[in-house]
């Protein structure tokens, strides 16, 4: 979707949120014209699967008892047609490997949101990390292939390098912004604006489009500021602010086609 057709439709986003960042997560989807809702009572799923446009599942703070509500609520969308995006946050620590690999044989997941030792673990790739954050380096173009070839589903590796990939097509977006990295929960809104910008069709455009609006939103805000506290809100004005033409002409000049 572009920016002028999510102010327009206001697609409704309900996510399967950590509980960590689900204030950040909304403002996000709210700023950007997308309308979110956070849920996690299973007899709620039915409708507001039928109401949404898409389902995004962070599975950060998952508890064992939820996995099964979860497969539920990803079949349920599955069967309506919305996008599934699933932010799988530190799914190589090995017990939160288990409840993933469940998920991902139970139900369908069209879009995989995570950093690079993330979907390192969906590639079968060694990748240094420290809790939810990447550590090491890698050939992340590469990683983001093969988990897409793994996982049939469209990769969205982020970082400094951005990459994004189905598998056959692989975008990148290289711009570094350190202050991007400085605020918990940046990775889990991105995983939200993902599903809002799928929320009409899923595709690998639609998908770089989000990113690249993160991306952009970053540069113009620590262009700004400098420091976290500060970043984070001018973050979400950027956001609020940003418009069509300069997104195009970001995507034009920072978009290498791998
Ligand atoms: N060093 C960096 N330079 C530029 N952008 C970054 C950097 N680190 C993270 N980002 C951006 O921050 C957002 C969140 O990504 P990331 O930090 O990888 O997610 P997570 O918080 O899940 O680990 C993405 O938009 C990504 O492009
Ligand atoms: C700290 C933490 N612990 C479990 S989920 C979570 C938030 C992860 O947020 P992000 O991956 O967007 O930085
Ligand atoms: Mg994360």
């Amino acid at each position: 979707m572009k920016l002028s057709e999510i102010k327009d439709k206001k697609p409704l986003v309900f996510n399967y949120a950590n509980y960590v960042t689900p204030q950040f997560v909304a403002n996000v989807i709210n700023v950007i014209g997308g309308s979110p809702i956070m849920a996690r009572e299973l007899e709620e799923f039915p409708d507001l699967v039928t109401a949404s446009d898409a389902v995004v599942i962070n599975s950060g703070t998952w508890r064992r008892s939820e996995l099964l509500e979860t497969i539920k609520l990803a079949q349920l969308a599955n069967h309506a047609g919305k996008v599934v995006v699933l932010d799988p946050v530190a799914v190589g620590i090995p017990s939160r490997s288990r409840p993933v690999a469940a998920l991902m044989a139970d139900a369908h997941v069209d879009i995989i949101r995570g950093n690079a030792a993330e979907i390192a673990w969906f590639a079968d790739i060694d990748f240094a990390s420290q809790g939810i954050d990447a550590t090491g380096n890698g050939d992340v173009e590469k990683i983001a292939r093969l988990a897409a070839k793994k996982t049939g589903a469209i990769i969205a590796l982020s970082g400094k390098t951005d990459v994004i990939s189905d598998g056959q097509t692989t975008k990148i977006i290289d711009v570094d912004v350190p202050l991007l990295a400085t605020n918990v929960g940046t990775g889990d809104a991105l995983s939200a604006l993902i599903g809002t910008f799928n929320g009409d069709s899923v595709s690998i455009e639609n998908t770089l489009r989000a990113m690249a609006t993160m991306k952009l939103a970053g540069v113009k805000a620590s262009e700004k500021v400098k420091t976290p506290g500060f970043f984070v809100n001018q973050l979400l004005d950027e956001l609020f602010l940003l418009q069509e033409d300069e997104l195009d002409a970001f995507i034009n000049r920072e978009v290498n086609h791998g």
